[in-house]
């Protein structure tokens, strides 16, 4: 299992911000070309992005380049350059169809790409949360859907307000289709980085919905972020216990019991053999902080 609790925005003109990476427990990094570049940066900084990548300075963290949107002046390039430095992903804003998917996808085949080089479709206007399931299910190459929260609530004309009620059906819907296709999907950013309290109840919202993980802008958010997204010492244990008792029950020929009250079926201990596995993943990571 790999974790994405935590996904971190780069500026990809940023020299020192890239550099601070390397030292970030973030699960996974996206170096960007899209909306924290101006467009006189532009160039410089897929040059940079692209040296980063080819030098891989991040360890084991899952490394995704955000291009610049279909419809730019700077997309094509972006993809022919990114492809040859082959990141773990390839992120596309303001995705609209199947059709694009397939169309970034063979633009990167045509320009070399790597076979492990993904596509992560950004969801962040209203006529693609409507075709979140086709885009979820375009090809076998899209392995995450990322909200784009921002983008959306501009469209929307939807306030931002705590607990995010104008959002819900939206983050639902692409929750569903990303489910429905088996696939990765990641909550949007909170803007304000200084409201801690404010940005753990997010994370808090965003993994009872059924998120992965989250995406982030600002350093400060990514302990509270891992936290929240990983099991707690306290599910793990209750986890191990669900296993444990029903394994028992089963040797005994019995394929319904109770732990601590509750009904517990086989489907409950796929659910608590995914928290271990989860746990464990996250365990693992080499970049903890
Ligand atoms: C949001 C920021 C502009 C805040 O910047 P600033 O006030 O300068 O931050 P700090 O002074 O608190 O920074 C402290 C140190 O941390 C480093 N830093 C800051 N952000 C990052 C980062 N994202 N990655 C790595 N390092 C970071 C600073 O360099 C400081 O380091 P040091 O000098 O050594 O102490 C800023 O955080 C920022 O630019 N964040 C990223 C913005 C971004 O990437 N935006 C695009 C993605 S979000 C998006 O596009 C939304 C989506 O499309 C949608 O529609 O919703
Ligand atoms: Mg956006």
């Amino acid at each position: 299992m790999r974790p994405r609790r935590s996904v971190l925005y780069l500026p990809g003109a940023n020299e020192r911000a890239l550099k601070k990476a390397e030292a970030l427990a973030a699960d996974a990094l996206v170096l960007d070309l899209e909306d924290a570049v101006a467009p006189d940066a532009k160039e410089a900084a897929r040059r940079r992005v692209c040296e980063t990548v080819a030098a891989a300075p991040y360890g084991r963290r899952e490394v995704a380049v955000r291009v610049n949107g279909i419809d730019t002046q700077w997309h094509d390039a972006d993809v022919r350059a990114v492809a040859e430095v082959g990141p773990d992903a390839v992120v596309v804003p303001k995705m609209g169809s199947a059709e694009d998917v397939r169309r970034v996808e063979d633009a990167l085949a045509e320009a070399g790409a790597p076979d492990h080089t993904s596509v992560w479709a950004m969801i962040e206007t209203p006529a693609a949360v409507l075709r979140a399931e086709e885009i979820a299910n375009a090809s076998s190459t899209l392995t995450v859907l990322v909200m784009g929260t921002n983008d959306l609530a501009k469209e929307l004309r939807a306030e931002s307000v705590p607990g995010r009620a104008p959002l819900l059906t939206s983050l639902s819907l692409c929750l569903l289709a990303a489910r429905a296709a088996g696939k990765s999907i990641l909550d949007g950013v909170y803007n304000d980085v200084r409201d801690t309290a404010g940005f753990e109840a997010e994370c808090v919202q965003a993994r009872q919905l059924g998120f992965d993980g989250k995406s982030l802008i600002h350093p400060g958010q990514l302990e509270p972020c891992n936290r929240v997204f990983a099991p707690s010492e306290a599910e793990v244990e209750h986890a191990r216990r669900v296993v444990a008792a029903f394994e028992e029950a089963v040797a005994q020929g019995r394929g319904v019991i109770t732990v601590d009250g509750r009904m517990v079926e086989n489907l409950h201990v796929e659910q608590a053999r995914r928290v271990l596995a989860l746990a464990e993943a996250v365990r693992d990571r080499p970049e903890r902080d």
